[in-house]
This record gives structure tokens, C-alpha cells and sequence, in this order.
């Protein structure tokens, strides 16, 4: 991302700085492959007060979810391809407009006061084509598009793997984009705290708001009654079987939701990662949530070892996030599919080495936030050969009973997609599988 603040930054106008940002997001996305995550501790973005960097992320992932509808909008339109940045602002004007339901007047004029500090020679063309589309072709258009396809290098992955019906709903799936998901500290509280966040209570236990406003602000935060957490993501915990007296080790930990659940249980918890900052998260999630008994270890798994085995121990292995990407529709245009081969090995690394740190009889819960199955299925049939003593153990009852139909396998692994709960509003894409020796 450009190291000083583009042209247009800043100025009078209220609704300049969070759009203009918004621009820089989009380029920082698709003309430097940067995440959002990776953008947001830019000190460019960081430069600009909370509440433009807020509204700048929020219309920024917006229109990262919904180009194909934008591009639809204005094809009638337009009469050649724009520059890429006036392509971006396009689409961001049309995405407030058309997606959001924001007036016309102020967003178009607030384009067309960026189209001349950025591309004066565009203004003009900025300016008729973004009165026209907000008629009604150019919104008939942005209703009757299909949403925003996976790029090349991811499609044909998922297509090969789940079909292309699959990768249509999943496309479907990741423009609704997420609701916010909560896991309450203790399940027993789960029913109470759902009424007073105003939320759903799911089967599997989690929580769902569907318009939460500010997280922080929610009844229950301050307090570290829960934390943030897909309803997915929240089952590979629960497969540890983790229990007061236990040992247990959440390798790859950071942010922490995992081993909030693992120290919710009264185990014994060492929470390992490599990177420094991402533990400072979750030294904070844990001092929220008022448990500040965990181990911390800032760590490569792949140098440290154990003192002691453990009877349990959670690999949430680094993977491609592409279960994810409802939240994270910048991955698939920040990617390019060559770190799957890397990531796919190193899980496998991690995997091997953190067996050899289990005790007799001691469970290795193996998953991954990805839609891709060379991270799950694939991964796991790839460990069951190298080690032929490995089995993959039955799910427990309770948790058999609380799942959908559809996500346990025969094998006692759980696979998520994005496309499943489409009633309920999705979940993030995760496989997840205990291991078991001997
Ligand atoms: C999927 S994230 C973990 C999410 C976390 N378990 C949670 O629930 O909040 C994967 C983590 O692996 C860590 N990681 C990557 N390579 C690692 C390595 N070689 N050793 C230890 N941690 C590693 C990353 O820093 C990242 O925090």
C-alpha cells in the first residue's frame, strides 16, 4: 500500500476521507495483493481516525463482494474499459448507491471530487455515467447479475472438489457475507446471554446477531462473558475433549478463541505461536475473559518441543483461509494459490511433529478455515499413510446430535462450507478431525 497518503485523503467534506480510503483499500487489494488485515495496520490507514478507517473497511469489503454486480450496473454504460482506478471508484460509488442504499447525490459527487484530484481527465465521464446507472437499467442490471465469481486459480479448485453447483452456492454465499457470531464462556449461560444480545442461540451452541452494531459496545463484552468466534470455527475445541485436570496444548493459537474454549473447560492450557504480535491479542482476549491462567509460548513449532506430553493437543494449522471468505472477500483477490503448496506442507509438518508430543491415549484435534480438500480430507488420508497406527476417532455423541445433517463424515471428521445454514445465514468453511495413536 502507498506509503503517503494519496491525493484526496483528506478534505472538508465529511464523506471524502472514509471514501477516498475506501479507493486506496481496493487498489492496496487488487493491485498490491495486501489482505485487509495485513492493510489495517498500515500506517497509512492508521493515520485516519477511527470511525473513517471503520466506514473506509466497511465499503471497501462491500465492493470486493459485490463487483460483479457493480460491473453489471454500469456496462450499459460505459463505452471502454476505464483505468483501473476509476474502474475501482466506479464500482465503489455504485456498490454505496445501489448496495447500501446510500442517496446519489452526496456519493456521486464525493466520486467525482476524487476522480478530479485522482484522474481529472475521468471526472466528466464519472459524472454521467454515475447519474445514469442509479436509473433504472443500470439497477435492474445490478439485481438480475450472479454474484461475484471466485478467481480462476481458486475456482477450479473448489469446482474439483465440490462440483460446480457447490461453487455456485458458495459464490452466493460469500456476497451475503456473515452474520457475527458469539461463543459464550460457559455454555450453561448460552441460553440467557442469546436473549439478552438479542441473538439466536444455534444447535451447536454458538450464538448469531444478525446486525450487532459495535461488537464492543454489546451487553456482556466488557465483562468477558464471550468472544467473537464463527459457530464453525468453534467445534474443533470441543473435540479435544478437554476437561479440569487435563494437559493441553493449542498449537497455533493466536487470536485465542480456541484457547479460550480449551481454558473455559478448567484444563491446564499451553497456548503456542509464532508471532509475537498476534499473542498480544491473545494475552488480551484472555485477560477480557478473565483467564489468565494460560502458558504462553511465542514459538516455531517447528523448533520447540515439550517438556512433558500432552493429553491433548489442538493444531489449527495455517491454511489458505478460504473457508473465510464471507468475512474476507479481499483473500481471494489478494492470493494468487501459491502458498496452497507451502501451507499444505507445512501442515503436514506440524501434524507429524505435534503427534510425537502426545501422551498414551492422548487425542491431536488436526483442522483448517479452508474450502480447499488438499487442507483437510486430503491431509488427513495423507497422514493416515505416513502413520499407520493413526486412526481418526468417532465424534462424540453430544456432538453428533447438535450437528447438521450433512456436516460429520463417516469417519468422525466434520466438514463446514460457507453454503451450508443457508436458512441460518452460513458458516465459515472448516475441516476438523481427531487423531488418536495405537
Ligand atoms: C489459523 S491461525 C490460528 C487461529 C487460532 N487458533 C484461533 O482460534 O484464534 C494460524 C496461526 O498459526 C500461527 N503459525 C504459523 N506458522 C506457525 C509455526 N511454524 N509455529 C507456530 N505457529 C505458527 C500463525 O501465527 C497463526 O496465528
Amino acid at each position: 500500500m502507498a506509503q503517503t497518503p494519496k491525493k484526496g485523503a483528506r478534505s472538508d467534506d465529511p464523506g471524502l476521507a472514509p471514501r477516498a480510503l475506501a479507493l486506496d483499500m481496493i487498489e492496496g487489494v487488487q493491485d498490491e495483493q495486501m489482505t485487509m488485515a495485513e492493510m489495517l495496520v498500515h500506517d497509512h490507514v492508521l493515520s485516519h481516525p477511527p470511525a473513517v478507517r471503520a466506514r473506509a473497511q466497511r465499503l471497501a469489503l462491500a465492493t470486493l463482494r459485490q463487483m460483479a454486480r457493480a460491473d453489471a450496473a454500469l456496462k450499459p454504460f460505459m463505452q471502454r474499459r476505464p483505468h483501473a482506478e476509476i474502474r475501482a471508484l466506479l464500482r465503489l460509488a455504485v456498490t454505496e448507491i445501489l448496495g447500501e442504499g446510500a442517496a446519489p447525490h452526496g456519493v456521486v459527487n464525493t466520486a467525482v471530487a476524487l476522480a478530479k484530484k485522482r484522474r481529472p481527465s475521468a471526472s466528466g465521464m464519472v459524472n454521467a455515467v454515475l447519474r445514469k446507472v442509479t436509473e433504472d437499467e443500470g439497477r435492474a442490471a445490478w439485481s438480475a447479475a450472479q454474484p461475484q465469481r471466485l478467481p480462476n486459480w481458486l475456482r477450479g479448485r473448489v469446482g474439483a472438489d465440490w462440483g460446480n453447483a457447490a461453487v455456485a452456492r458458495m459464490e452466493a454465499a460469500h456476497e451475503r457475507g456473515a452474520p457475527l457470531d458469539v461463543t459464550p464462556k460457559f455454555q450453561r449461560d448460552a441460553a440467557a446471554l442469546a436473549e439478552k444480545l438479542g441473538g439466536l442461540l444455534l444447535p451447536t451452541g454458538s450464538i448469531r446477531i444478525e446486525a450487532p452494531g459495535q461488537v464492543s459496545a454489546l451487553p456482556g463484552f466488557e465483562a468477558g462473558d464471550w468472544w467473537v468466534q464463527d459457530a464453525a470455527a468453534a467445534l474443533p475445541a470441543r473435540l479435544t475433549g478437554a476437561a479440569p485436570g487435563k494437559r493441553v496444548l493449542d498449537l497455533c493459537a493466536a487470536p485465542g478463541g480456541k484457547t479460550m474454549q480449551l481454558a473455559a473447560t478448567g484444563a491446564d492450557v499451553t497456548a503456542l505461536d509464532i508471532s509475537e504480535t498476534r499473542l498480544e491479542r491473545l494475552r488480551d482476549n484472555l485477560s477480557r475473559t478473565g483467564m489468565k491462567e494460560v502458558d504462553l509460548i511465542a514459538a516455531d513449532a517447528l523448533d520447540w518441543s515439550p517438556d512433558a506430553p500432552f493429553d491433548a493437543i489442538l493444531l489449527d494449522a495455517p491454511c489458505t483461509a478460504t473457508g473465510t471468505i464471507r468475512r474476507h472477500p479481499d483473500l481471494p483477490q489478494a492470493k494468487d494459490g501459491t502458498e496452497i503448496k507451502p501451507l499444505v506442507a507445512l501442515q503436514a509438518e506440524l501434524l507429524d511433529r505435534a503427534l510425537g508430543w502426545l501422551a498414551p491415549g492422548g487425542v491431536l484435534v488436526f483442522c483448517t478455515c479452508s474450502i480447499l480438500k488438499a487442507e483437510g480430507e486430503a491431509q488427513l488420508a495423507a497422514a493416515l499413510e505416513r502413520h499407520p497406527d493413526l486412526s481418526a476417532c468417532p465424534l462424540p455423541e453430544d456432538m453428533a446430535q447438535s450437528l447438521p445433517e450433512g456436516w460429520a463424515q463417516d469417519n468422525g471428521a466434520i466438514r463446514t462450507r460457507p453454503d451450508h445454514w443457508a436458512d441460518l445465514g452460513g458458516v465459515d468453511g472448516f475441516y476438523m478431525v481427531a487423531l488418536r495413536r495405537g
